[in-house]
Order: C-alpha cells, then structure tokens, then sequence
C-alpha cells in the first residue's frame, strides 16, 4: 500500500497526520502505526492521527502514541488537526470536532489554534505533586531546576511506579513569574520525554492555580519545543472555558510504502 501522509508539529510536539475520510487505514494495525511513528526506520513521530468524517461535528481525530496504541486526547496533536482541517479546506477559522474525550471546539488564526479542553474538576492532591485527567492522565509535581532536572529517568520511574500498568504522563513544573511555568513532560506511549505535550502544559497551569502557585486566569508555559497559553475561568470547583493556544504547523509531506 502507498500511504500518503502529512507531518505536524505543535512546539515540537510531532505527528504523522492521516487524512482518513475513506476509511482506507487499516486501524487495528498497531505494529504499523508504530513504524510509521519510528525516526530510524518509518516517517518518525510522537504520535499518529487520523482526521475522519464525523457525523455530529466537522470531522474527528484518532489518535495514536508513537508505541502504536490507540490513545486517549492529546491536546497538541487536537491544535495539529485543526490545522490540517483547514489545509484540506474542511472548515474555515472556527471548528467543531469529535475526539476520545468528546467534543471540542477550536478557532485558527494563521498557525495559531486554541483549542478548547474540557471542563474539569476533579483535582487530587497529594503531598509533593496534583494529579488531574484533561483528556489524558497528568501527574504535575513543582521541581526546583526543571532544565537540570533528570526527566527522563524520574519520569519513568513515577509513570511505572506510581501509576503501573495504565500509567500516566509525568510533568515536572518550575515556577519562572507570577504567571509563567516551564514544564518538561515525560510521556506515556512514547515512553520518553517528548518537547511539549498539550494536554500536560493544560494539566500543569491548572495544578498550579489550583495550589495557588499562580493567581493568573492566562498562564503561560515555556515548553522544550516553544510557548503555549492556557487560559480558564474558575467557577467554584469547577475550572471552565479552559483555552490551550499556541502554533501548529505542517513540517512537510510525502508517501511511504508500507
Ligand atoms: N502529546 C499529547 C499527549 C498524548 C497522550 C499521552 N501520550 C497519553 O497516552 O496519555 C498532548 O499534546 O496532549
């Protein structure tokens, strides 16, 4: 088979994007979505999507981790399909779209797209970290030196000790401003550290409003790969309207024999 495919990135945060409308994909193909996702022997990505019609919004998004598994939402790879969506022209500047979690919308302007995450609330709070589920599960602990800090190997540790078979992604936070954090994430299903994960940095800037880190409704995060926004509304316990914005760009395309 000859599969034409995109390649996205959202601050570094990359995916081969598949524009599935024909349902031509074989999806249950894990072992192939992980050599598609492979950097020595396939294209070489965090991730693998899939934009598909939908018969309740103007498209969905499949999501996989690089490991070749169907995964829950990931948020920079929602802002990644927005894009594509317009590159193929199927919506303008304002989306409706289906993912793992359910609906979400979106706007582009250029290469920017905020994406709207879902409402949330359930916050848990331990001694040294937050845990919090924004489409995917986010473990959030503050660290002194996040550049210095050995992310990789903590990570993996938490992600396998802590959090066994089903797992989490691991975000390591360092305060900067009032309204400013650096996050560094330790991803599940790529199993590594990836250069920005969307749902992490949106995970990240709650925990920190949550724990009174930060008293902004727009935080900022300095991700390895580039800059993301993540703006909410408090509403008793409930955080509303919550906005992760930032670039997603089309990096080049081609066709693989596979
Ligand atoms: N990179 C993603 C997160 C993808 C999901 C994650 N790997 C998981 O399995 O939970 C993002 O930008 O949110």
């Amino acid at each position: 088979m000859i599969l034409k495919f995109y390649k996205y990135q959202g601050t570094g945060n990359d995916f081969v994007m598949i524009d599935n409308r024909s349902l031509e994909f074989p999806k249950s193909d894990n072992k192939l979505v992980s050599f598609l996702c492979d950097r020595r022997f396939g294209i070489g990505a965090d991730g693998l999507i899939l934009l598909e019609n939908d018969e309740t919004s103007d498209f969905r998004m499949v999501y996989y981790n690089a490991d070749g598994h169907e995964g829950s939402l990931c948020g920079n790879g929602g802002r990644c399909t927005v894009a594509f969506a317009k590159f193929l022209g199927i919506i303008d500047d304002k989306t409706t779209f289906n993912a793992a979690d359910g609906l979400h919308q979106a706007t582009i302007n250029g290469n920017l797209v905020s994406l709207q995450m879902q409402d949330l609330s359930d916050i848990k709070t331990k001694p040294n970290y937050v845990f919090l589920d924004t489409g995917s599960p986010h473990h959030v602990q503050l660290v002194g030196n996040v550049d210095s800090f050995d992310v990789f190997n903590e990570g993996k540790k938490l992600r396998f000790g802590l959090y066994g078979k089903t797992g989490s992604n691991i975000n390591f936070v360092e305060k900067l401003k009032a309204d400013t954090f650096a996050v560094r994430t330790y991803e599940r299903g790529v199993e590594n550290e990836t250069l920005s994960c969307g749902t992490g940095v949106t995970a990240a800037a709650l925990a920190m409003h949550y724990q009174n880190q930060t008293s902004a409704n727009e935080v900022f995060v300095k991700a390895q790969g580039g800059e993301l926004s993540v703006r909410f509304k408090k509403d008793g316990d409930t955080y509303r309207d919550i906005y992760l914005s930032g670039p997603a760009d089309q990096v080049f395309s081609g066709q693989i024999e596979c």
